[in-house]
């Protein structure tokens, strides 16, 4: 069988480790008989996509994506539109869409799950005219990745030290919601369009979400006293906010989202802004990508 030509993309900065050594560990672990592998470094923000772009058009049948959701979905997107297969290596601060698909978060087990080549197929969103994979919307959160943006502590405890900070001034929006027809007035402290279950760090919002079902799960978390945090954090580690009435889930494909002033929202973690109203849309089995065995998913 013909080799494979396979590029990592890696993000230096993402997940606040350092990856020097990923090459040498990839060289170690990884297949030869059917991989030629290549290595390029990111340098700033949108260069993933543009490497990922540019190794699509030449012969590159796998991208693999070093880095955490942010990296994945510059990556995810060109590899998708070019549809050729994505590989990812978890090194970022939640790694949602890698821990939905079961990619073991140690490195080299990792890349034994990239010589498998076991390749599957999974929806993918769209918010306005950006893709997402895992995960986007508006609220606090996206709040909080928009401030987070400037900071210069990445990784977890970084997140959760600027979350509780800003928690405390945040005031909840109200939220108009058309999802396949039907319309919503929500005030809520989140409204998360999930297509993996999970923001990362195994934080499950909407525990039954399928990547592969070919609808999106519009998570609305109500506004809530303060109190109540530990609450809501107990039932996302315990994959349990179907069961609170804290969060409402309603499955669609077709979904607008209007809000009363332009703010933060938020695609794969990265903050942007879209104005107050955002179509969403959801392409079934759309983008290939390398999965364990174990996560019973192929194409
Ligand atoms: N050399 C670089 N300098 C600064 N930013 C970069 C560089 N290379 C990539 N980026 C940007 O880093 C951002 C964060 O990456 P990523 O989301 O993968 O990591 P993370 O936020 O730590 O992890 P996660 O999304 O899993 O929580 C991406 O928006 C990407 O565009």
């Amino acid at each position: 069988m013909a080799k494979s030509n396979i590029l990592f993309i890696i993000n230096p900065i993402s997940g606040g480790k350092d990856k020097l050594k990923i090459p040498a560990i990839i060289d170690a672990n990884l297949d030869r008989s059917k991989f030629n592998p290549n290595y390029s470094f990111t340098e700033y923000v949108g260069h993933a996509a543009e490497i990922a772009e540019e190794a699509a058009n030449k012969n590159f049948d796998v991208i693999v994506a070093v880095g955490g959701d942010g990296t994945i979905n510059e990556i995810a997107t060109k590899v998708m539109q070019q549809q050729k297969i994505l590989g990812i290596i978890p090194f970022g601060s939640g790694n949602g869409l890698a821990r939905f698909l079961k990619i073991p978060m140690n490195t080299a087990k990792s890349i034994q799950v990239i010589n498998g080549l076991n390749v599957a197929k999974i929806d993918t969103g769209t918010f306005n005219d950006k893709f997402f994979f895992n995960m986007a919307g508006m609220g606090f959160d996206a709040h909080i990745s928009s401030v987070f943006v400037g900071n210069k502590k990445r990784g977890l405890s970084g997140y959760l030290k600027l979350g509780f900070k800003e928690m405390i001034n945040y005031k909840p929006e109200t939220y108009h919601l058309l999802i396949d027809g039907k319309g919503y007035t929500r005030k809520a402290f989140v409204v998360s369009v999930a297509n993996s279950s999970q923001y990362g760090n195994n934080a499950h919002v909407s525990p039954r979400a399928s990547v592969t079902d070919g609808l999106l799960d519009v998570c609305i978390i109500k506004s809530f006293p303060l109190y109540k945090i530990p609450l809501l954090a107990y039932h996302m580690l315990n994959a349990s906010t179907d069961e609170s009435d804290m969060v409402e889930i309603i499955r669609g494909k077709d979904i607008r989202i209007t809000r009363v002033e332009d703010a933060a929202i938020h695609i794969d973690g990265e903050p942007f802004f879209m104005g107050r109203d955002i179509a969403v849309s959801v392409s079934p089995l759309s983008l290939n990508v390398i999965v364990p065995a174990e996560a019973g998913m192929t194409i």
